[in-house]
This record gives C-alpha cells, sequence and structure tokens, in this order.
C-alpha cells in the first residue's frame, strides 16, 4: 500500500515488530510552520516518518528560519505544486484561518491525501471542513496537540514537545479507520498519548483547562499594569511591576502567547468560554465574600481543596 513502507527500507538498525507496518510519509506538507508545525516536522523526522517536509507560509523570514532549522526541506512556491504528491497535510496556522487555508487547498488534494490539523478548537475546524472539504472528509481527521508553549515561531519548535502529552482525535462520522489510525500512529511515534472524542466535548474540556487560563492570565497581567501608579507597561516605570515576583511570574507566563492566535481560539469557542468565565466569577465572588466576612476557616478549606485537587493532579502527570 503507497505510504506504508517498513522503517527497515530507511534506517538499516531498525527492527520492526513482525506482524506490524511502520507508517513513513514520503511527502508531508506543513501549513504554517512556527512552534506547532515545526516542532510535528522535527518530531516525525526525528522519528524517521517522513521522507521530505514542503512547508507553506505567511512570512518569508520564519519559513527560511524552518528551513535552516531543518524542519523542513524546501519552502513552497506556491500551493498547487506544493500538494503534488502529498501524503499528509498538517494545518498548523491560528484557528480563523482555517476555512481560508481548507478552500485554496481543496481543489489540489489528492484522494488519498490525509489531512489533518492542530487547531486549539475544534467544532469551528469541522465546521470548516464541512464547508471547504465536502469530498475529501472521510480523509480529515482533525485534531490537537495539548501541548505548547507562550513562545510562537519556527525558532521556538522542538521535536520532543509532544513526549508524553495528550493529542486529542475528533474524527467526523465520514473520516475513514485507516486515516485515524494513520495519524494516530505519527502522533505514537512523537511520544503523545492519543485521546478520541467529539469536537464538541473536546471543546467544553478545552474550555476549561486551557482557554479560560489564558483569559485569565491576560486579564490579570492588563490588570496589574492598569493598577500601577502610572499604567505604565514598562516595569522600571511601573511601582507594581517592579516588585512583582515568581508567583506573578508564573501566573502570567501564558500572557505572553501570541494574541493572534488567542483572539481566533476565544472566538473560536466562544459559547463554552462563556460558560466557564461565567462560572469562574462565581467562583471568585464566593471567595470574596469568606474575604470580606473575614472568615478565614472557609478560605483555608477553600485553599486546601484547590491544593489537594492539584497534588493528585500532578501525581497522576506520566513521568
Ligand atoms: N501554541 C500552542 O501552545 C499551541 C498548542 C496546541 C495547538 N496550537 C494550535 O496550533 C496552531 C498553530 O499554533 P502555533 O503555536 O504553532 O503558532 P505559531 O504562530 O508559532 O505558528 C503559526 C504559523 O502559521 C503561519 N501562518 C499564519 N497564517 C498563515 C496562512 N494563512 N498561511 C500560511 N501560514 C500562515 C504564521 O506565519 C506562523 O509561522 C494554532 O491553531 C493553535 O491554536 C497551539
Ligand atoms: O504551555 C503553554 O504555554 C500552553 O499554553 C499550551 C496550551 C495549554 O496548555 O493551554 C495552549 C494551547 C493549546 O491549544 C494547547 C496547549
Amino acid at each position: 500500500m503507497r505510504g506504508l513502507i517498513s522503517t527497515a527500507h530507511i534506517n538499516p538498525s531498525y527492527k520492526p515488530m513482525p506482524t506490524m507496518t511502520t507508517t513513513v510519509i514520503h511527502k508531508l506538507v506543513v501549513i504554517g510552520v512556527g512552534l506547532i508545525g515545526g516542532s510535528f516536522a522535527l518530531a516525525l523526522r526525528e522519528a524517521g516518518r517522513v521522507q521530505h517536509i514542503t512547508g507553506i507560509g505567511r512570512s518569508r523570514e520564519n519559513m527560511r528560519r524552518a528551513l535552516a532549522l531543518g524542519e523542513i526541506d524546501e519552502i513552497a512556491d506556491n500551493i498547487e505544486s506544493a500538494l503534488k504528491d502529498a501524503e499528509l497535510v498538517f494545518l498548523a496556522v491560528p484557528v480563523g484561518q482555517t476555512g481560508e487555508i481548507m478552500a485554496q487547498i481543496s481543489a489540489y488534494l489528492a484522494p488519498s491525501t490525509i489531512v489533518t490539523d492542530a487547531g486549539s478548537t475544534k467544532q469551528e475546524v469541522v465546521a470548516a471542513a464541512r464547508s471547504h472539504l465536502a469530498p475529501h472528509l472521510k480523509n480529515f481527521v482533525p485534531g490537537h496537540p495539548v501541548a505548547g508553549a507562550e513562545r510562537s515561531g519556527a525558532g521556538a519548535a522542538n521535536a520532543d514537545l509532544f513526549r508524553g502529552k495528550n493529542v486529542v482525535l475528533t474524527p467526523l462520522e465520514e473520516t475513514s479507520r485507516e486515516a485515524t489510525q494513520k495519524v494516530t500512529e505519527l502522533w505514537e511515534a512523537c511520544g503523545a498519548r492519543i485521546s478520541r472524542m467529539s469536537a464538541n466535548r473536546h471543546d467544553e474540556i478545552l474550555a476549561a483547562v486551557s482557554h479560560l487560563p489564558h483569559v485569565l492570565a491576560f486579564a490579570l497581567m492588563n490588570h496589574v499594569v492598569s493598577a500601577g501608579a502610572d499604567g505604565s507597561n514598562d516595569a522600571h516605570d511601573n511601582d507594581l511591576l517592579r516588585f512583582a515576583g515568581s508567583g506573578f511570574r508564573d501566573s502570567t507566563r501564558i500572557a505572553g502567547s501570541s494574541p493572534e492566535m488567542w483572539r481566533d481560539i476565544c472566538l473560536g469557542n466562544r459559547k463554552a468560554l462563556l460558560n466557564q468565565i461565567d462560572a469562574y466569577q462565581k467562583e471568585l465572588t464566593v471567595m470574596r465574600e469568606m474575604l470580606s466576612d473575614g472568615d478565614g476557616d472557609a478560605l483555608e478549606r477553600l485553599f486546601a481543596r484547590a491544593r489537594n485537587a492539584r497534588e493528585h493532579w500532578l501525581k497522576s502527570l506520566p513521568g
């Protein structure tokens, strides 16, 4: 079968399990070679799972860096030639761009080309695929690596980013088992743990554990900047920031993330995120009342519950 070749042809020291075939992608096309696209490319290359990687990007400078860092083998001249003989297309652009890119690539996809993505929201991506990739849905596998950083661009990519991390796949009814299986194998080769669920469930979960925390970090950062005596961004002039320590630094790390990416994520998962913001505001109100009542026992119980939950969660993490 095309695309399913033993890595024994590539790496002579590799000994495959007798009954297993290992997926090696002859040609991978990464659209958006930033933190996630570049890391996926590097991880697959390091695992010996890809032979040739073509990159499509928006910024020439970033694409040159991706080439120099070995994330891609070539920078595409145009979409048509980039997609020729492509076996896998990986979309790793801000989610708001997904529909437009799907519309641009759909005419050039061979029937066998698998398309997958890394978008942080899934219902919106699935809706875009239904609008623009209708003839191709059996080979479309929506995905989301729950791993990342506050840094962006090809220069931030690293081959180990997905090691031990969750990747959620939200295949459509139309998605073929073969396509899902292939994408699963590739993420596993990057060291990730794969889960499958509906796009709706994915978006509810991520609204709570990823999208809300980012909104809170952006809000906290802005609040402290504005609350400083002269509202200055400059840490030397702002009398609050000047004294901020590691607690503030840890709590606001993710406020260093890409504003464009987070604009798209928040708008793309607006309903679930609004629900989470409302629920969180209730939690804050409860805490505020305890504080205003001077109810130290209640506050301590509430803090202890949070600390215990966090300790249990940390223990449950791999490695
Ligand atoms: N950063 C994270 O922690 C993280 C984690 C998991 C998933 N994601 C998702 O992965 C995707 C990529 O995020 P990232 O962190 O790699 O962002 P990034 O900014 O590092 O990379 C995105 C790249 O896409 C390029 N790009 C933008 N619009 C384009 C277009 N129309 N055509 C071609 N290239 C275009 C940009 O120039 C940039 O190089 C997003 O959908 C994001 O939601 C991000
Ligand atoms: O570690 C970080 O900086 C991240 O924000 C990574 C993070 C997250 O955990 O919220 C951000 C967005 C993604 O869609 C997945 C992962």
